[in-house]
């Protein structure tokens, strides 16, 4: 199994003197090839953090951040960019999709700028947003979508440049219940699929155990 995600003693916090916090005090954890991990711990644990961490969105203060065989800690702050843009696919609680462009065009979008032409994009799109039912929405703008519907389009937009990792921050956080089972099921289902690593950030442990494993953060450490 290769790895995709290898951290390695991460401690990370915020601020100094009197207004110090430290939020992740020797984190590591490996993930491999169609291994998804789910991310629980109380609201403050640090979760956004670590995947702030992981994605190359904040280094580290220590430790050892790997992506897919690149060590992060190692590269300038434009190849960490592109490493970003490479390899590691977001999804966060709130789609983020752009409101002027179609479903389609969100999905194709990251993958023009990637360099894929036009016709391998919109077909690569096409695929994701079919596998997340939503071929007869392609045109909609995310306003004329459903919460579930964003959602959707987002993680095929997450996926778009076959990234090597996914990192999800409560990708389901905002739907109701019966909403955020089914969409986390798609979600898994394309993970699984596609062969990703993932690590997902949720408060509902329901939707945890549907992972291959389950990383507790508590006291700035994985349990
Ligand atoms: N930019 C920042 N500056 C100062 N403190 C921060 C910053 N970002 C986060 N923190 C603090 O770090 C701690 C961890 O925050 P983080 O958002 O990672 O937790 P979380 O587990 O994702 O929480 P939640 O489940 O509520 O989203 C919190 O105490 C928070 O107040």
């Amino acid at each position: 199994m290769s790895l995709v995600l290898d951290l390695d003693r991460i401690a990370h916090g915020y601020g100094r003197g009197p207004a110090r916090v430290d939020v992740l005090q020797g984190v590591s954890l490996r993930l491999g090839a169609g291994e998804i991990a789910a991310l629980i711990g109380q609201s403050g644990a640090g979760k956004s953090t670590l995947l702030h961490v992981a994605g190359l969105l904040e280094r580290p203060e220590t430790g050892r951040v790997v992506i897919a065989g690149d060590d992060a800690g190692a590269l300038s702050e434009r190849r960490r960019a592109d490493l970003r843009g490479r390899a590691i696919g977001f999804v966060y609680q709130f789609h983020h999709l752009l409101p002027e462009f179609s479903a389609l065009e969100n999905v194709v979008l990251p993958q023009r700028i990637a360099g894929t032409p036009r016709h391998q994009a919109e077909a690569r799109a096409r695929h994701l947003l079919g596998q997340l039912g939503l071929d007869h929405r392609l045109d909609h703008r995310p306003g004329k979508l459903s919460g579930g519907e964003q959602q959707r389009v987002a993680i095929a937009r997450a996926l778009a440049n076959r990234p090597a990792l996914l990192l999800a921050d409560e990708p389901t956080g905002n739907l109701d219940e019966d909403t955020a089972a089914v969409v986390m099921d798609e979600l898994l289902s394309l993970v699984r699929t596609e062969g990703l690593a993932a690590l997902i950030a949720t408060h509902n442990r329901g939707l945890a155990e549907r992972m291959d494993r389950t990383v507790t953060l508590k006291r700035g450490r994985l349990a």
